[in-house]
């Protein structure tokens, strides 16, 4: 199998082209190659397909095998991918994701290159079931919640995937290791949920670190970003655009007051390609 590792702000992805539809073994193998001792080592293992509502489709599997609804840093690298491969001429492309549909997709390229990538993450979702929780409010903000027999205060955001956002004194030395785990797993999120520990700087600036589903700490999340940027202004502790910085990079994030949706702008990088027997 050929592949080609990418990150978003060293959020790294296997990414696989050329199949016609998910692979059976796909979780197995997401379990296999993403493990950093005895496979290639990734957050997740990412495939472009063909689609009947866009010009691709992606499919991304977390390292521990499950299926992500969403994600914001492979959506970019999948942009990239296709751009630097000539399979699209335009610097405007749709990517389908099973969370958010036929995504617009932005590329900003300078003398060829692929610079930067904005990508439409859609609408958030707000209604406690539908993000899915067990709590029963719309919009669900400043919630508290145990793990761990500590108390937390949380806002919950859907960006097709499920997110727990809560507010922390530092989140750049946060423990996410001690309740990031707890939290994945809490009882109010029933399809599980991402973890978000933030810090508000001033209110066009972010400090965030990720304990992703499925995934543990990564250095970046765009999901996360979006949900973090929603989570704020629904807090009132930020504009309606703001730079979130993680431990991987900065992304810009922007929840648009005219159509509702939130925008996501950050780099998408190369890494390697290689072949592995599968
Ligand atoms: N672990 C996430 C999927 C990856 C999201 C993240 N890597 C991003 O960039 O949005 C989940 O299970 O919802």
């Amino acid at each position: 199998m050929e592949f080609t590792k990418m990150h978003g702000l060293g959020n790294d992805f296997i990414v696989v082209y050329g199949e016609q539809e998910l692979p059976l073994n796909a979780s197995e193998l997401a379990v296999r190659l993403c493990n950093r001792f005895f496979g290639i080592g990734a957050d997740g293992l990412v495939y472009i397909l063909p689609s009947d509502v866009a010009d691709f489709k992606m499919r991304i599997m977390n390292s521990d095998g499950s299926e992500a609804e969403q994600c914001g840093n492979a959506i970019r690298c999948v942009a990239k991918y296709v751009y630097d491969h000539g399979y699209v001429t335009e610097d405007k492309i749709t990517i389908e994701t099973l969370g958010a549909g036929a995504q617009q997709v932005q590329l900003q390229v300078k003398d060829g290159n692929v610079e930067k990538v904005t990508v439409d993450m859609g609408e958030p979702m707000l209604d406690g079931v539908q993000i899915p929780t067990t709590i029963q409010a719309n919009p669900v903000v400043n919630q508290p919640i145990d793990a761990n027999g500590q108390q937390f205060h949380f806002t919950a955001v859907s960006m097709g995937n499920p997110h727990c956002v809560i507010y922390v004194k530092d989140a750049v030395s946060f423990d996410l290791g001690t309740w990031g785990p707890a939290l994945e797993v809490h009882p109010y999120f029933p399809k599980k949920v991402n973890v978000e520990f933030a810090t508000v700087q001033d209110r066009s600036h972010v400090d965030m670190r990720v304990w992703e589903r499925g995934a543990g700490p990564t250095l970046a999340c765009g999901t996360g970003a979006c949900a973090t940027l929603v989570s704020s202004v629904l807090n009132g502790t930020t504009d309606r655009s703001a730079w979130i910085s993680l431990k991987g990079g900065d992304l810009f994030i922007e929840w648009n007051e005219d159509d509702n949706h939130v925008y996501m702008t950050g780099l998408a990088s190369v890494v390697y390609t290689g072949k592995i027997e599968v």
